[in-house]
């Protein structure tokens, strides 16, 4: 176990740059396995989930290495075997490879996955679609088996119920190499999702339409890498520090920034009052004033990222009023109320909304990162805050933000891991 311990009152400046998308690279990883040649990727974040999902691929007999953000994957002598369970447990987006084991095998057998503990996460939308291509799933003891005859996959018209990030790059994960075309309508249009067809299309996938709301596949038989696919900024550590920059900062530049990406995030700092110019690939923050409170609904893409209503929380700690979050995608994604309660936030959760009100004072305090972003919500009050916080469960935290303390230390804010052990390899 490990905690991540926090002197608060220091000033925040200086740069920090972002690394590649969590969310992409964990559904990049899974999909190396469709390709018949070695696969490179860059700008790949050094996280927890990587690690774990390193561990995956090796129980595959898939070697990767990983070294100065470059992950280096050999698929072509992958054998099928069962997956490690723990390293499975450990993340949300082991359920990739269900539709990348899908492609390559013709088959899948996949514990159901772990990840960020913020109310219910079903995967019905990803077996419906597997359904529709003509797989029979069952599901026994927390293990989903899904099988199909000897011709596989056949392509499908599958309408989500609802728009799902994983339900949509799981769908053309087992899509890619399936006989004849797939129309996912009702798609999920995040960012990461181009960035897998983009991904898969330079390996001579055929994916038209990846980031609006219909997506066509027409089943190819191989997939070649030719180059080192270099992933995308991660949006969300970016606005992570974007609202650590305003909350604690007296000048910060964000690098390696898609500011198209965050610009439901960036309008909120705006109308709170927040001192931001926005360059083509970088964000400056300024030494925040008088902020204004303000509302926030989290949608799907290009809406307000839920992945950010408790980064933005501590920020709203210091406007000048109530503000108010609705998070349409988890209601329950509130782990980091009591937390930030025990440090003096005046912060509630009232019929489905989570209030925010002004605080002056906040104290450090010994608070538990329940999940990743209730970590980083309570990272930046702990900066904000007097005296110390230990943060426990870092490992949450550690999951999706690239080099925390190195960046942090960067910053010139005070911080550092206790009980640190090697990262599981
Ligand atoms: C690894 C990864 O990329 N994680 C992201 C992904 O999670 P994840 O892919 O799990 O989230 P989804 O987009 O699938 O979930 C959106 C909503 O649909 C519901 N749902 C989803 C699938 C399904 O089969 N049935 C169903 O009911 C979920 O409970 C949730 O309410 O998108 C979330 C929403 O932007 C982000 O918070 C996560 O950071
Ligand atoms: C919910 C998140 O991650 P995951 O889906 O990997 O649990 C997140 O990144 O905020």
């Amino acid at each position: 176990m490990k905690k991540m311990i926090i002197e608060g009152g220091h000033r925040l400046s200086g740069e920090v740059t972002i690394g590649g998308a969590k969310n992409s690279t964990v559904a990049l990883i899974p999909a190396a396995i469709l390709a018949d040649t070695p696969i490179k990727f860059d700008m790949v974040p050094d996280i927890l989930d990587v690690h774990n999902l390193m561990v995956i691929l090796k129980s595959m007999n898939v070697h990767s290495e990983f070294e100065d953000g470059v992950l280096s994957i050999e698929p072509t002598e992958i054998v099928e075997a069962p997956l490690p369970s723990k390293a499975i447990k450990s993340l949300r987006a082991s359920y990739y490879f269900m539709g990348a084991l899908l492609g390559r095998f013709k088959r899948a057998t996949v514990s159901f996955p772990g990840g960020d503990n913020i109310g219910p996460r079903p995967i019905d939308q990803h077996i419906k679609a597997f359904r529709a291509m003509g797989a029979e799933v069952t599901e026994i003891d927390g293990t989903v088996k899904i099988e199909t005859g000897s011709e596989g996959l056949h392509g499908a018209r599958i309408f989500l119920d609802l728009v799902s990030v994983g339900a949509t790059i799981n769908t053309i994960l087992a899509a890619v190499k399936a006989e004849g075309r797939t129309v996912i309508e009702n798609a999920a249009k995040e960012p990461e999702i181009i960035d897998i067809a983009t991904f898969l299309n330079n390996m001579g996938a055929n994916i038209r339409g990846a980031g609006t709301d219909v997506i066509r596949i027409e089943g190819v038989p191989t997939l070649k890498a030719k180059a080192t696919h270099t992933i995308i900024p991660d949006r969300i550590e970016a606005g992570t520090y974007l609202s650590m920059a305003a909350a604690v900062g007296d000048g910060i530049t964000i690098n390696n920034v898609i500011p198209e990406h965050l610009e439901a995030f960036t309008a909120k700092l705006v109308e709170m009052g927040v001192d931001i110019t926005i360059n083509e690939d970088s964000i400056y923050v300024g030494k925040s004033v008088e902020l204004n409170p303000i509302q926030v609904k989290t949608m799907p893409f290009p809406g307000f990222a839920t992945d950010l209503q408790q980064p933005i929380t501590p920020l709203l700690l210091r406007a000048k009023g109530s503000s108010m979050i609705v998070d349409t995608i988890y209601p329950k994604r509130v782990k980091h109320i009591s937390q930030l309660q025990k440090m003096g936030a005046n912060i509630r959760s009232e019929q489905n909304m989570i209030v925010v009100e002004h605080t002056d004072t906040l104290s450090g305090a010994v608070v538990d990162a329940g999940e990743i972003r209730a970590g980083a919500s309570l990272m930046i009050t702990a900066m904000m805050a007097e005296g110390i916080t230990e943060i426990e469960d870092a490992e949450n935290i550690l999951r999706g933000y690239d080099s925390i303390i190195r960046k942090l230390t960067a910053l010139h804010a005070v911080a550092k891991l206790e009980n640190s052990q090697p990262v599981e390899s």
